[in-house]
């Protein structure tokens, strides 16, 4: 469904990304662990436009996505969950979930809503608070919920257990597990590999701006080096 090839992206001199090679099969669920500063993020935002990649090649399903903007990426089928959940805190939840959807009509943007947040009752009972009353962890339900609005058949998450308790982490990828049982093909970074380790059913490890490991699940609980660097 996605493929990466041969990306390489820069921040001025800075060389965020070089020669990165991932892909995503559909209905596979992927994860991409990394320290701080690896360049997870910048591999996501390369994907989805909203940063230029210096050379390489996206491709999304056939159709190559170099370098497209975002908003018609998220016509092809494709949304990003971003880093720190970026809710609207003065809008009702309710209104957070609509704003995802612009891309709809009217009506239809009201049916998703309340198809998307079928899984999340917590969204339900508190629709018509403002968003920034919720929980850290009821926020990145509503952001994943918001991606959702799309019926994105691939969804990228940034980071989705940053500045979670343990338990809402828990919480967080029992839900993204609950979406990718549904049939959602899901691509995923997060600095907590234990938690996206045992999410995914493959893994990419990335250092500074490269690719140092890939398997299954299994394989890669099994490597040393992401044991002892990654998994305590
Ligand atoms: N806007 C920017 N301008 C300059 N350098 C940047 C910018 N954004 C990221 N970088 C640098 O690019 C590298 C990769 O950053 P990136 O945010 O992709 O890493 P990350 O693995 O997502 O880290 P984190 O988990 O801390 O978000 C880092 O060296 C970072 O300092």
């Amino acid at each position: 469904m996605l493929k990466v090839q041969g990306l390489n992206t820069y921040y001025g001199q800075v060389c965020a990304l070089e020669d990165m090679n991932i892909h995503v099969k559909e209905r596979e669920a992927v994860s991409v662990i990394g320290a701080n500063g690896a360049g997870k993020s910048t591999l996501l935002k390369s994907i989805m436009g909203e940063v230029k990649p210096k050379s390489g090649e996206i491709k999304l399903v056939d159709k190559t996505i170099t370098n497209s903007r975002t908003f018609r990426l998220v016509n092809h089928g494709m949304t990003l969950v971003p880093e720190g959940r970026q809710v609207f805190p003065y809008l009702s939840v309710w209104d957070n979930l609509i704003l995802g959807g612009y891309t709809l009509n009217q009506k239809d943007r009201a049916k998703m809503a309340e198809e998307v947040s079928e899984p999340f009752p917590i969204l339900r009972e508190r629709k018509n608070q403002m968003a920034g009353l919720l929980s850290g962890g009821e926020q990145q339900m509503l952001a994943i919920a918001r991606a959702m609005m799309v019926s994105p058949k691939l969804l990228l998450l940034d980071e989705p257990s940053m500045g979670l308790s343990p338990r809402l982490v828990y919480e967080v990828y029992e839900k993204i597990t609950e979406l990718h049982q549904r049939g959602t093909t899901i691509l995923l970074v997060d600095q907590n590999a234990e938690m996206a380790i045992d999410f995914c059913d493959r893994a990419y490890v990335l250092m500074a701006g490269r690719l140092v490991g890939e398997g299954t699940k299994q394989e890669l609980k099994d490597t040393e080096i992401v044991r002892k660097s990654y998994l305590g």
